[in-house]
């Protein structure tokens, strides 16, 4: 049964048309992710669920309460310097008609109680900011970011963290950059662009829908804004002397034979990762 239903979604602020027409729907229990470019219109879209937000069209139904039983982890939260981890944690958990246990949650996110904000360092706030979206026991969680600026060990518990509340029964919306969080946690992605859904489908679906995504890196001296034209390849992007196409099974042989083999060096070669299903879908 869907427990969050967006129809038609439209969301502008001023003349800038951040939603365009978006709709989607979020069965009970599932992690479901929105992932897309920046400014694709991904936060706007969770605020207005999470009821921050008024939409300038369209319609929205999430079957809970949306004080008392939808949490949010907003991607940038701010709070008084002085106050400490524990007091902020009292202070929301009183909002709550049915809080979670405080001192269970600070064990599951690993904070010192006893720090005061100011002192926190990002990923500390981060972390800070996702026990607060979960002290009200919610049905749902709006989660905008989670693991922004954590390391990778933190960035793991906190994944165990959310596969734990989903247990549990908790709807989880999660807002995510990273392909490999989606194809942890999610069990439904949607893919947003330019304020429309492209499209929605498991991590694994969306990996072979996208064709059969081959990876080809390697080091050229001549220029390869060519290699965009050919029907075999999907993109090309050059990082830190790096060039990396996409494309079909057949984007390894387009690639050394549209270039003189004495331009390129260091070749190699990956099949599909989602992080290439996310640059195939998204065009770039
Ligand atoms: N308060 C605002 N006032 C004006 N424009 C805004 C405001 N908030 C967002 N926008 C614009 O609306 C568009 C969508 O923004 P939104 O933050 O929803 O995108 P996003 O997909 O979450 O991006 P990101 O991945 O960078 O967080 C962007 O072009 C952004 O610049």
């Amino acid at each position: 049964m869907a427990i969050i239903t967006v129809q038609n979604l439209r969301k502008q602020y001023g003349d800038k048309v951040a939603v365009k027409d978006v709709s989607f729907s979020v069965e009970e229990g599932e992690i479901y992710g929105i992932v897309g470019r920046n400014g694709a219109g991904k936060t706007t879209t969770v605020e207005c669920v999470a009821g921050l937000r008024k939409p300038d069209g369209g319609s929205i139904r999430v079957d809970a309460d949306l004080k008392q039983q939808v949490g949010v982890q907003l991607q940038e939260s701010m709070m008084p310097d002085k106050l400490r981890v524990r007091e902020a944690l009292d202070l929301y958990a009183s909002f709550y008609a049915n809080p979670a246990p405080v001192q269970a949650l600070l064990d599951e996110v690993g904070l010192d109680p006893n720090v005061a904000f100011a002192k926190l360092s990002g990923g500390q706030r981060q972390r800070l900011s996702i026990a607060l979206a979960l002290v009200g026991n919610p049905k749902v969680a709006i989660l905008d970011e989670l693991t922004t600026g954590l390391d990778p060990q933190a960035r793991r518990e906190t994944w165990e963290l959310i596969t734990r509340i989903r247990d549990r029964g908790v709807t989880v919306l999660l807002v995510t950059h990273f392909m490999e969080e989606v194809e942890r946690l999610c069990d439904r992605v949607a893919v947003i662009s330019k304020g429309t859904v492209l499209t929605v489908d498991t991590p694994a679906g969306l990996i072979s829908r996208s064709g059969g995504v081959q990876r080809v890196t390697f080091k050229s001296t001549v220029p390869v804004d060519s290699l965009k034209d050919l029907p075999e390849v999907h993109s090309v992007t050059v990082e830190a002397g790096q060039v990396i196409v996409t494309g079909d099974d057949n984007v390894l042989r387009a690639v050394v034979t549209a270039l003189p083999s004495t331009a390129v060096s260091n070749i190699k070669t990956e099949t599909s990762t989602m992080d290439d299903a996310f640059l195939a879908l998204t065009g770039e």
